[in-house]
């Protein structure tokens, strides 16, 4: 679950997220709706703790991120595709985030099959295009088997076949809208 209470972001005098609180519940989709410059990505990235809330408070299973001791394994999140290193293979990239988590390394290869990577699994991620980026950041979320996945528009560059997959399984979740505390936030049933 996720907990946010009074979510504020100022940069400078820019408001960015304002007074934000929703409750993100479990076997739910949630979804973060509004036009370019809402506050989605920065929301997303203040319950990861990339981003320091101005003020108020957000939680993922009742802690903040950086409490959790082996985050991987509690929530999955893919926010920026091409943060990768560009000379380490696919393989490797999973390897030091498994290993950071104490996830076996066996998961490595298991994830990358489950994205469609795993003949590429030794190639250089610098040199993947945007949509193949994107199964591997992917793969990462999954990496740890968490209970919760957090993804910043992660069907931007993949093919029809790989979107059309992720709205299938999507379409056997079970859902349930969640109030909306926002206009730019609300959590609509999958499709
Ligand atoms: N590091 C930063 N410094 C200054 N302003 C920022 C920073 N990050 C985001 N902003 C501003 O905060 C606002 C919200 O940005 P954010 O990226 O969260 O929007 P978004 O809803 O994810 O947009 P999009 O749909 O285009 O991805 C924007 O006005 C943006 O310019």
């Amino acid at each position: 679950m996720i907990e946010a209470e009074g979510l504020t972001k100022r940069y400078g005098s820019k408001v960015a997220v304002n007074d934000l609180s929703f409750t993100a519940r479990p076997g739910t989709v949630t979804g973060f709706l509004g036009p370019n410059g809402a506050g989605k990505s920065t929301t997303m990235r203040m319950i990861l703790g990339l981003d320091r809330p101005t003020s108020g408070t957000v939680r993922v299973d009742g802690k903040q991120y950086r409490e959790l001791r082996e985050p991987l394994r509690t929530v999955g999140a893919l926010i920026d595709a091409k943060w990768v290193h560009p000379n380490r293979s696919a393989h490797a990239h999973l390897r030091w985030l498994a290993r950071s988590n104490r996830i076996p390394v066996s998961r490595v290869d298991e994830v990358l099959d489950m994205v469609g990577l795993g003949e590429v699994a030794g190639k250089r991620a610098g040199g993947f295009s945007l949509g193949m980026s994107q199964r591997l950041g992917i793969a990462a979320a999954l990496l740890g088997d968490p209970k919760i996945l957090l993804f910043d528009e992660p069907v931007n560059g993949l093919d029809p076949k790989a979107s059309t997959g992720s709205a299938a399984s999507c379409a056997g979740s079970p859902t349930r809208a969640a109030p909306c505390s926002s206009p730019a936030t609300c959590s609509p049933r999958c499709r």
